[in-house]
């Protein structure tokens, strides 16, 4: 492979037209066991990931010169040689090992990007003791990371917390609305409340070795946050509210970490019309609504 040190752009104008390309391999599924790093415990990372380069191979595409093409083959492969090399605690750690890994041995890559969603895989109890290798996997929530290393340039990692339902069965309400003609919803001091959480959040400084305390951190923030404290719990305004306190929570208690960046699904659960049986119904039964969801967007940044 020509691998040349100055690197060409990752763009071309050719004949009028701006051409740019990036490529990689994704549904890499690399399963690490780690069998060392806590023994006699084994550690499992059960990881989805997308590999993306980028360097000076526009050719490819404007000419069919495949001289600085990387096969994603190859790339797949490569992987699981730096899934060799080490037990990473975390997502991000194996991911960080990965770009780096990727910017060494290929010295014409501008820009490696990883992007790591980890099935989550729970210690089993056994007879009152942790198991030493049985594990239960978790769904839906993942741990994702997107990492990304640019050539003479830091590191940048972005964690996210992905499909962490939550769900609360009182002390949710939604009212004082602005209203119009159009306006059916009614107001309510009592609702269902379920969510999927998708948070996004940056860091300072890399806090290599520290990514899987942090991510348990964060989680612990927002079933806090979301809950409010036993037995009366905290009342919660609307989802964009609470999304909102989360965020901030975890960011009053998070030094090293500057943004969050919210996506809350409102998973609507509509109280079933009992009274056409002339039955009560005081928020017991319910149905979730398969169609229409609010979607709430919240962005929290330290200044
Ligand atoms: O918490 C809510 N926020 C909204 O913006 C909204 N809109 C809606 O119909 N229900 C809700 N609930």
């Amino acid at each position: 492979m020509a691998q040349s040190e100055v690197a060409a752009p990752p763009s071309l104008v050719v004949n009028g037209y701006k051409i740019e390309g990036t490529y990689g391999k994704f549904n890499v599924n690399v399963f690490r066991v780690n069998k060392n790093r806590v023994a006699p415990f084994h550690e499992v990372l059960d990881i989805d990931t997308e590999i993306v380069l980028e360097a000076g191979f526009i050719e490819a595409y404007t000419v069919g010169d495949n001289s600085n093409i990387l096969p994603t083959d190859t790339m797949k492969n490569f992987l699981y040689v730096v899934a060799q090399k080490g037990e990473y605690e975390s997502v991000e750690d194996f991911g960080i090992a990965g770009v780096r890994a990727f910017l060494a041995e290929h010295s014409y890559l501008h820009k490696a990007t990883l992007i790591l969603s980890r099935n989550i895989w729970d210690r089993l109890t056994v007879a009152g003791q942790d198991h030493p290798h049985a594990f239960k996997g978790v769904g839906p929530e993942k741990e994702v990371a997107r990492v990304i290393g640019t050539r003479g340039g830091d590191i940048k990692v972005y964690s996210t917390i992905y499909g962490m339902k939550l769900l609360k069965t009182t002390q949710s309400g939604f009212e004082g609305f602005y209203v119009d003609r159009y306006t059916t919803l009614p107001p309510t001091q009592d609702r269902l409340f379920a969510t999927a959480v998708e948070a996004t959040y940056e860091y300072s400084d890399l806090p290599e070795g520290k990514f899987q305390a942090i991510r348990e951190r964060v989680r612990r923030c927002f079933i806090e946050e979301f809950s409010g404290p036993p037995p009366k719990g905290a009342y919660s305004k609307s989802v964009q509210e609470t999304e909102c306190e989360m965020a901030l929570r975890a960011l009053k208690e998070i030094p090293n970490l500057t943004r969050f960046e919210m996506v809350l699904p409102n998973i609507h659960h509509f109280k079933f019309n009992l009274a056409q049986f002339s039955l009560p119904n005081d928020n017991e039964v319910f149905f979730r609504n398969e169609g229409a969801s609010g979607k709430i967007h919240c962005i929290v940044t330290r200044v």
